[in-house]
């Protein structure tokens, strides 16, 4: 099949490699010359305009946006629209919003444009690994891009699946990484506690690699953990900040919005917001109205 594929960074970049292996052609824009020559050097088409993009390609079209959220996917969809034919699909493979998902849908469907979300996930391993694929829209329309999804998941039935109307597979991608903020949160207080337990002088490298096999609490995120602790056991040189791109803070509204009580996921995301205070003056403020109602010490900065 053909595929344009706009956005060649981390995710998209990898993306269109993986579909050109599996045989399909990919057309890819980005801003960055480097990374439309990389597309060019690996034997796919990479342009340099989204004019170029759509003439490469053959109505009906399916164009596949990686581009941040917000937006930059408003603004790539508004110049791809006049120089697109009825019937072409434009899919958001990035982390938007939902709601956005639906708005966006709405406005094209009546335009006779088709307008599928996917959540993406796998980051990048996808190229070797797969990636797991949440996808919201029209049943027919998912099944013209079969190949593509069938290509870029983990194996051809496997990772990668409609899950409801427009909209759906942002937010269970929503779901799914607010899920990923509790899980890391996890495991980053447990290997902590044990850190601290000097005493027993535990070998975290050692402990995540035990735990990844046959542990209840083996799962690629700790695979991962353990590479990393094999590569830098003490984490040196790291600053203990932790930045959110949105996903985990949406879910939490939502959790208030469906009076669903989900203390992990927001307990994690609040810790993220946490780890970029320093000194902060939530906890000045306590220090002070301990000294002023026991004369407490206070620590001078
Ligand atoms: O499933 C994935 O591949 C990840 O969840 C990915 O989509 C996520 O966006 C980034 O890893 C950063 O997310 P945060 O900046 O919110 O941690």
């Amino acid at each position: 099949m053909e595929l344009g594929l706009i956005g060649l960074g981390k995710m998209g970049g990898n993306m269109a490699e993986r579909l050109r292996r599996a045989g399909h052609k990919v057309v890819g824009f980005d801003f960055s010359a480097e990374a439309v020559q990389r597309l060019n050097d690996a034997g796919s088409v990479g342009v340099t305009t989204l004019e170029d993009l759509v003439k490469n390609l053959q109505a009906p079209r399916a164009i596949w946006i990686m581009v941040p959220a917000g937006d930059p996917v408003d603004e790539t969809i508004a110049k791809l629209k006049p120089m697109c034919s009825q019937g072409d699909i434009f899919i958001d493979g990035g982390n938007s919003n939902y709601k956005d998902t639906q708005r966006r849908h709405d406005e094209l469907k009546p335009q006779g444009f088709e307008f599928l979300d996917c959540g993406t996930s796998g980051g990048i391993w996808g190229i070797t690994e797969g990636y797991s694929m949440m996808i919201g829209g029209d049943d027919d329309v998912v099944e013209r891009l079969r190949p593509i999804f069938e290509a870029l998941a983990p194996a051809p039935d496997k990772g990668w699946g409609r899950v409801g109307p427009s909209g759906s597979g942002h937010f269970v991608k929503m779901i799914h990484n607010g899920i990923e903020y509790g899980m890391m949160q996890s495991y980053a207080e447990g290997f902590s506690i044990m850190k601290a337990k000097k005493v027993l002088g535990l070998d975290l490298t050692q402990i995540s690699e035990i735990w990844r096999y046959g542990s209840v609490v083996r799962s690629w995120l700790l695979d991962l953990t353990a590479d990393a602790l094999k590569k830098n056991p003490e984490l040196d040189g790291l600053e203990a900040y932790v930045p959110d791109s949105g996903e985990g803070r949406w879910t939490v509204y939502e959790a208030i919005d469906l009076n669903v009580s989900a203390p992990v996921i927001t307990e994690s995301l609040i810790r993220r917001l946490r780890s970029r205070e320093e000194n902060n003056f939530t906890d000045r403020m306590l220090a002070v109205m301990r000294n002023e109602f026991g004369g407490h010490a206070v620590k001078k900065a």
